[in-house]
């Protein structure tokens, strides 16, 4: 990551898999300081030990708690708020939980970026936020409100830029799919496959990186950020997996949908795609300036017309299993998965 004279960041979240890469890049581009600012004292501890630099300071708290956000955010120059409870079947059980770290946690995080006169605050969105089926979903798209209305209400040309970005599935994501699969062909079970012709965009977790750090380069007040990504059906996905790991013929059992899921995910709506500027890899997508005096809100309407479609993982580019293997290829984890099995088999 380029410095460009970066002199400091928070993480929120920072020990997970997000933050963990970006927080290796911002040290690589010699920023001075990063915070991480995150609730488990064993994650952070692993951290420190593993990264022994000086430069890293670590807090303990919590996007909740609006004291410890502020602590950690005093005087500090840029937020990348990750933080999040991002698991679909726990934020189905405990929605209050969800909505207390997603909106309410992130509303904190705004409060205090504005307060601090930041100067770049990225929040981290999802998929599922788009015309959400889930707990988990509905408090993404909550804390992309959240994310916009403080843009709105401190407008252009204030000192804090506040942006969003959101993304698909990351690959190899603890607890998720692809290491599934890959566990259970090892283990000689079964692959469980919910419905083959679910799609899901595929996106490295470098991607999402980029994405955040595209975002915190380009952002005007309330932007929301869209990486363009491929996708491919579920089965595809995993005759990909079955290839690589030489066992085309592996079973597969359809165990059928899981809780609060859906056949395809949308990044953006038709009606977001129509107020967005294309950037090439990237969309922008603007925010309704309309302002406080709700006239022009109930008033007028937007001439725009909304033919295009939604961006979905049915209608992005498809994959082909030979594609999926390359992608999958390009990931360090798979990489050493791959490795470790052809030496096992030698
Ligand atoms: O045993 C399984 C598990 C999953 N799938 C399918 O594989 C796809 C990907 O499943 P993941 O669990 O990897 O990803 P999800 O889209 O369900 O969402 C995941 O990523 C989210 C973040 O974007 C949340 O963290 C969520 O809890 C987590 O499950 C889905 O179509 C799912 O139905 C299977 O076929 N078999």
């Amino acid at each position: 990551m380029a410095n460009n004279a970066i002199e400091s960041v928070l993480i929120t979240g920072g020990t997970g898999s997000f933050g963990k890469t970006m927080l290796k890049q911002l040290l690589a581009a010699d920023v001075p300081e990063i915070r991480i600012l995150s609730r488990d004292e064993e994650k952070q501890d692993a951290l420190r030990n593993e990264l022994r630099d000086a430069r890293v300071k670590y807090y303990i708290g919590d996007v909740r708690d609006r004291e410890s956000v502020e602590r950690a955010s005093k005087g500090v120059q840029n937020i990348f708020h990750a933080a999040a409870l991002k698991q679909v079947p726990s934020c189905e059980f405990f929605p209050m939980q969800a909505v207390q770290t997603n909106i309410i946690g992130s509303e904190n995080v705004v409060r205090a970026a504005i307060n601090e006169r930041v100067k770049s605050l990225v929040c981290l969105s999802t998929d599922k936020a788009v015309f959400p089926v889930n707990a988990m979903g509905m408090s993404k798209a909550m804390m992309e409100k959240v994310a916009q209305a403080g843009a709105r209400e401190i407008g252009q040309g204030a000192e804090t830029t506040i942006s969003c970005v959101r993304y698909g599935n990351v690959m190899y994501s603890r607890g998720s799919a692809i290491p599934l699969f890959i566990k259970q062909i090892k283990s000689g079970n079964p692959i469980t496959v919910t419905e083959p012709t679910m799609t899901r965009f595929l996106m490295p977790l470098r991607d999402s990186v980029a994405l955040v750090k595209y975002a915190f380069e380009h952002a005007n007040q309330g932007d929301l950020f869209i990486k363009k990504a491929p996708a491919s059906t579920i089965i595809d996905l995993v005759q990909a997996i079955k290839e690589l790991f030489d066992a085309p013929d592996h079973p597969v059992e359809i165990i059928g949908w899981r809780h609060a899921e859906k056949l395809y995910e949308t990044l953006a709506s038709a009606q977001e795609l129509a107020t967005s500027d294309d950037m090439g890899d990237y969309y922008r997508i603007h925010m309704d300036n309309r302002d406080l005096n709700y006239k022009p809100y109930f008033e007028e309407g937007d001439k725009t017309t909304v033919s295009l479609e939604d961006y979905h993982s049915h209608n992005t580019q498809q994959l082909s299993v030979a594609e999926v293997k390359d992608l999958l290829m390009t990931l360090p984890e798979v990489q050493a998965e791959v490795a470790a099995h052809k030496e096992g088999v030698k």
